[in-house]
């Protein structure tokens, strides 16, 4: 049974697919996906489900969430363990995503009373009342490399709301979904709250582009979530809130601390296989004695990365990418960059034929004049030296996206500079650009989002204002408007 509709555990109608562990090929989850009549339910559902779930009041909602939140903490190392064996990621950092998840419920309940909620004021012409109402049907779609976190990211502001869901998971990591909605089920959550809708192309198409549907929040690629642009261009009555890629730049200057630069790099670039959209893809480092320094410090610490299968001891630092089919377009993707004049300082190389085990990777691109702006997702960093610090901040911001950026650089007076003049929403000083705290909003503009920032003001796009004037009673006013008689 795969699918959750309406509170019942369905089979799919659609075609059979998989999800593998990527280090070592077993298969992990198996069912056939949902076609769009299957669709069509789970939003039919969700729509019988809706106002019965806004009226029962937050109080009656959070009930059911702080319950779910009780579950993940009971059931937090299986479910890292699920997610270290679906996406290939060290258990130790899928550690990390669990205890995100059963963080997110406090920090939304913060959130949504604080950015939204209701709040009332006393002016000259009355009460004003202003309300949050959900938008009703959401549709959530989640990318594979968090497929707990990110999609959980949407979901409990989305239900604190009063909205119900419709999840299309990534096809690569349906397991952790359906994790997710047993904990939900086992909660108490009322029918058609949440439906899961597993499957490809074919079942994302179905649910993007549903009548019934009043809103879609999107986290994946920039290239799906322009698409998903387009198709609901026309429709300013639905919500869209898309959280798209990088491709993030990081810029080095002086430091009296080149360990701790050289620790900020692997950690913004090579986390997760530098599968994190808020990877650093380009390092900007200056042509100096200690630009020299920095350069060779971080090619032999790289080369020191501890790269093994998920559970091995001692643990790696990074495990498998999400298939050998990513890892293998990292190794094109570095063979492009060598192409257009690129050299290697480090080879990025596929540890095993067949697996996503791949040991990063970092090329030297400064001499490519045009460099490609693409989100390489995947543990391949390029480096370009630079003299300026100008220079460095104009390529920094030359590009479509503009997610995260960073500036590891001592003096102060270097990030008030950089500050005003970066394009990115998330722009750190001495810190990696990882790890972004769910406590602050997260997104990004041009083509990393739509201004709909995620995690702490996912409140905002849950749910929209309503503005009341309200007294007790009618009453006559004191004066009346010139020309007006009202005996
Ligand atoms: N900004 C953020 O918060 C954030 C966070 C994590 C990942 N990402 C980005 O996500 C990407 C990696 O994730 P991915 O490869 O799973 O992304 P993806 O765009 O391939 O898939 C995301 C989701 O969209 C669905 N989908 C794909 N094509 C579709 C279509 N035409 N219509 C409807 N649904 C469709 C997929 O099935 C999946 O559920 C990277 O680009 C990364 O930077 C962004
Ligand atoms: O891959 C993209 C997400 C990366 C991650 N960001 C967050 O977890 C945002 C915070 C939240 O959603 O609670 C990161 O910055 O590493």
């Amino acid at each position: 049974m795969t699918h959750f509709i309406n509170g019942e555990w369905l089979d799919g109608q659609g075609p059979l697919f998989q999800s593998l562990n990527p280090a070592n090929n077993l298969v992990v989850w198996q069912g056939n996906s949902a076609n769009a009549a299957q669709v069509d339910n789970a939003v039919a559902a969700a729509r019988a489900a809706q106002l019965d779930w806004y009226l029962a009041g937050l109080g009656a909602r959070l009930a059911v969430i702080e319950r779910f939140k009780a579950l993940l903490e009971q059931n937090k190392e299986s479910m890292a363990e699920l997610i270290a064996n679906e996406t290939g990621k060290p258990l130790w950092e899928t550690r990390t995503e669990a205890a995100a998840m059963i963080g997110k419920v406090g920090l939304s309940i913060n959130a949504y009373n604080e950015r939204t909620g209701v709040k009332e004021s006393d002016t000259p012409a009355g009460r004003a009342v202003l309300r949050h109402k959900p938008h009703g049907v959401v549709a959530v779609f989640g990318p594979y490399n968090f497929p707990g976190h990110l999609p959980n990211g949407h979901i409990v502001p989305a239900l604190i709301a009063g909205n119900t869901v419709v999840l299309k998971p990534s096809e690569l990591t349906p397991a952790v979904s359906e994790k997710a909605l047993k904990l939900w089920q086992q909660a108490g959550l009322p029918d058609g709250v949440i439906n899961l809708v597993q499957g490809e192309l074919e079942t994302g198409k179905a649910l993007a582009s549903h009548n019934g549907i009043d809103g879609l929040f999107f986290t994946g690629s920039s290239r799906t979530g322009h698409l998903l642009h387009q198709q609901h261009g026309g429709q300013p009555g639905k919500i869209l809130a898309l959280e798209m890629g990088g491709n993030n730049p990081l810029i080095v200057r002086e430091v009296s601390d080149v360990r701790g630069a050289v620790h900020d790099i692997i950690q913004s670039a090579f986390i997760s296989s530098g599968q994190r959209c808020t990877c650093a893809r380009r390092l900007y480092v200056p042509r100096t004695t200690q630009g020299d320094e920095i350069v060779a410090r971080l090619i032999t610490a790289t080369e020191a990365i501890h790269v093994a299968q998920q559970d091995a001891t001692p643990a790696p630092f990074i495990s498998s990418m999400i298939s050998a089919q990513a890892a293998q377009q990292m190794v094109a993707a570095q063979a492009q960059l060598v192409s257009l004049g690129g050299t290697i300082l480090t080879a990025l190389t596929q540890l095993k034929p067949d697996t996503g085990l791949v040991r990063p990777g970092i090329v030297d691109v400064t001499a490519i004049a045009e460099l490609p702006d693409e989100e390489y997702f995947g543990p391949l960093l390029q480096l370009i030296r630079y003299d300026a610090f100008d220079d460095a901040i104009a390529m920094a911001n030359n590009t479509r996206y503009g997610l995260s950026a960073g500036l590891l650089a001592d003096d102060r007076a270097e990030w008030d500079y950089f500050l005003p003049r970066s394009r990115a929403g998330i722009v750190n000083w001495n810190k990696q650009i990882t790890g972004a705290a769910g406590s602050a909003p997260f997104g990004g503009i041009g083509a990393s989002g739509n201004h709909r920032a995620s995690a702490y003001y996912a409140a905002d796009y849950c749910a929209y204002p309503v503005a009341s004037m309200e007294s007790d009673q009618v009453s006559f006013p004191a004066s009346l408007s010139p020309g007006l008689t009202i005996d």
